[in-house]
């Protein structure tokens, strides 16, 4: 029988920086063999589309968070293909408010001999840790993380990224650490040398240990199996574009009440520029990247909100004309193309 295949979960509170983290390692596999599942809030599997253009074969799961799902939600049976297909290991990425304890016991719990836990690898955005923009349970995730990947080191100064490493030592002293930028983890760190336990040095986390972890006295507030998401709602808005980018921008902008993360593409069509921009909105932090035209089965214009507390109906309200293009603001793209990275490092 061949040796049962590695699955590491990808972990990390909404926006800190998953699937950066997972196209940077398929763009840097040098000659592994990934397998890819992903797993997204909302109604459109946003992540899995991004995704999708590294790699054959992602498969998704869209619509709510793995985490409290059932077989029926073919999960099990996915990865049980997957790990049966040519591959090194296999990346799971959680949603950004799935419950990564209730994940690790699907992927532990699984009676497959061919599936082997790989650990858990949990992003964190430094600059939302900072800010005190994360929720007190998203830290308290990384206790079960073998890797622990501070990202968005760019946002931050030294002594900011050394404040928020002696705050996740409280919660994990054991867990190896890498600081990034762009989720540039080195593919080394975390298909092969870790983030399985014994290979970086941290106690081989059990069934039992995790059971701990999930249930033990010291869960205060978190106890009674209260997940995230379950404060969490989505709103997803598609449309047939090409959409009034300054619409776009008041949208991204000024986000409705609860709004937390804002991600997506749209299409901009003007004599000024043609092209669709990769949306995506954290806490605030805006990025309108200019990105490929999506493949088969994407709406020409996809737009989810999440956040805990949405205000739907406001949501529904501000998505509701965001394709009535006003066809004499020639200029109207520079108000989403001052947030494209390339534009605004081309000006500096
Ligand atoms: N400044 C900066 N931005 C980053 C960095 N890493 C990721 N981003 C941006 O942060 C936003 C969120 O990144 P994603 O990789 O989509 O985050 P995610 O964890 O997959 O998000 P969800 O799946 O929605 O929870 C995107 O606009 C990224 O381009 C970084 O190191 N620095």
């Amino acid at each position: 029988m061949p040796s049962p295949t590695p699955v590491i979960i990808l972990g990390g509170f909404l926006g800190a920086g998953k699937t950066t983290v997972l196209n940077h390692l398929l763009r840097h596999a040098d000659g592994r063999r990934l397998g890819v599942c992903v797993n997204d809030f909302g109604a459109v599997n946003v992540d899995a589309l991004m995704v999708a253009s590294q790699v054959d074969g992602v498969v998704g799961f869209g619509n709510g968070c793995l985490c409290c799902a059932t077989d029926s939600d073919g999960f099990d049976d996915a990865l049980a293909r997957l790990v049966r297909t040519d591959v090194d290991a296999v990346v799971v990425e959680t949603s950004g408010i799935a419950d990564p304890v209730s994940m690790i016991r699907r992927v532990v719990g699984m009676a497959d001999p061919q599936v082997a836990y790989g650990g858990m690898v949990y992003v964190v955005d430094a600059a939302a840790a900072a800010a005190g923009d994360l929720p007190a349970e998203a830290l308290r995730h990384t206790r079960v993380a073998d890797l622990v990947v501070v990202n968005k080191a760019d946002l931050v100064d030294g002594a900011t990224l050394a404040s928020v490493g002696a705050e996740l030592d409280t919660v994990n002293p054991t867990a190896a650490r890498v600081v990034t930028a762009e989720g540039a983890v080195d593919p080394a760190i975390l298909v092969d040398a870790g983030p399985r336990p014994e290979r970086v040095g941290a106690e081989q986390l059990t069934l039992d240990d995790l059971l701990r972890a999930q249930d033990g006295p010291d869960d205060g507030a978190h106890a009674g199996h209260h997940h995230l998401h379950e404060d969490y709602q989505q709103f997803t808005w598609e449309g047939d574009g090409p959409v009034n980018p300054r619409a776009v921008a008041r949208l991204v902008e000024r986000p409705p009440a609860g709004c937390y993360r804002i991600k997506g593409w749209v299409e901009v069509e003007s004599e000024f520029f043609r092209g669709t921009l990769e949306l995506s909105a954290v806490g605030g932090r805006v990025r309108a990247a200019r990105a490929a035209r999506r493949g088969e089965g994407a709406s020409r214009n996809t737009i989810v909100l999440i956040g805990a507390g949405l205000d739907v109906a406001s949501a529904r309200v501000a998505c509701a004309d965001l394709t009535a293009v006003d066809a004499d603001d020639e200029f109207g793209p520079l108000s989403l193309l001052r947030y494209d990275p390339d534009t605004a490092q081309g000006a500096g």
